[in-house]
């Protein structure tokens, strides 16, 4: 039996629903903003209820690890409960845990997240490149067989990556260069789109002109965090991502929960950053 691509599938999730990623990011602060405790409980709460809100209506949610794992075991179980959401919604899971480890651990990473039936596995996942390109070895192999894909970091939004991003190999080019045709050469020939994405801020600016980074080549998604509470709106999308808009899935985390708790509220907030990214990347 044929799997679809994780590629293919979310080239469809964002024509139909448009290029808007919704991060489901339950900070302390949010949680008191919305009247619910800090524990897995109030996580839950908070989580589901923005499943509730978007699923059907964007093209991916973003679950970010680490505002479960700081509940420990009910935080995580919670998680897995987001992911299931998703796959009952038909809505695609990003799961941002940004993992990276020699190929030997990353194996496990992949058995965790990528594997069918793992309770944590979603459509795709977040990787760091920063142990090799090739130390993620396992996890592009599993992601392949299984329809899944990777969101690789390349460019990331925060101000310090550039001191390891625009750093040069010793074959003189940068490190976000060389991400970049690794993963290229992977989505080489997939249509409409390959599975192996990268993250590249909506806030970096003319970083990719910088640091040498083709873009438009990597025939991949290219997960765009940033928009909103960082400060990337209409204006910033079109200067980073220019030729290669149509690829871009726009992530909003904050800018879009700050709506809440009420479900309409936040379906009409996602709604508005759909809208405006569609507007900046079509
Ligand atoms: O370069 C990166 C990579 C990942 N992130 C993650 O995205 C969200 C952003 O949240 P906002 O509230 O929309 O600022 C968060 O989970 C980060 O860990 C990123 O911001 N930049």
């Amino acid at each position: 039996m044929s799997v679809s691509t994780f590629g293919a599938r979310l080239a469809a999730a964002m024509d139909a629903h448009g290029p808007l990623c919704v991060g489901i990011d339950p900070h302390a602060s949010l949680l008191a903003d919305w009247g619910l405790p800090d524990d897995a409980t109030g996580v839950r709460e908070f989580a589901l209820r923005v499943m509730d809100a978007v699923a059907g209506h964007v093209a991916a949610v973003k679950p970010q690890a680490a505002f479960f794992e700081r509940h420990g075991s009910a935080g995580v179980a919670v998680l897995e409960e987001v992911v299931a959401a998703g796959r009952e919604t038909g809505t695609l899971v990003v799961v941002d845990a940004k993992r990276g480890d020699i190929g030997s651990t990353m194996g496990a990473y992949a058995d965790a997240f990528l594997r069918d039936g793992s309770p944590l596995a979603g459509d795709a996942l977040t990787v760091s490149p920063y142990l090799g390109f090739g130390s993620f070895d396992p996890a592009v192999d599993l992601a392949l067989a299984t329809g899944r894909g990777l969101f690789v970091l390349c460019l990331t939004s925060n101000k310090e990556g550039h001191e390891v991003q625009h750093a040069r190999t010793e074959d003189g080019v940068s490190v976000a260069a060389m991400v970049a045709a690794r993963a290229a050469a992977i989505n080489a020939d997939a249509t409409p789109l390959g599975s192996v994405g990268l993250v590249v801020g909506a806030t970096v600016g003319d970083a990719a002109a910088r640091a040498g980074v083709d873009l438009a080549h990597v025939n991949g998604p290219l997960l765009a965090p940033g928009v909103g509470a960082q400060g990337a709106g209409t204006a910033e999308l079109v200067q980073v991502f220019g030729a290669a808009r149509r690829q871009v899935l726009a992530s909003s985390s904050r800018g879009v929960l700050r709506a809440g708790p009420e479900v309409a509220a936040l379906r009409a907030a996602a709604s508005r950053a759909s809208a405006e990214a569609a507007a900046a990347l079509r």
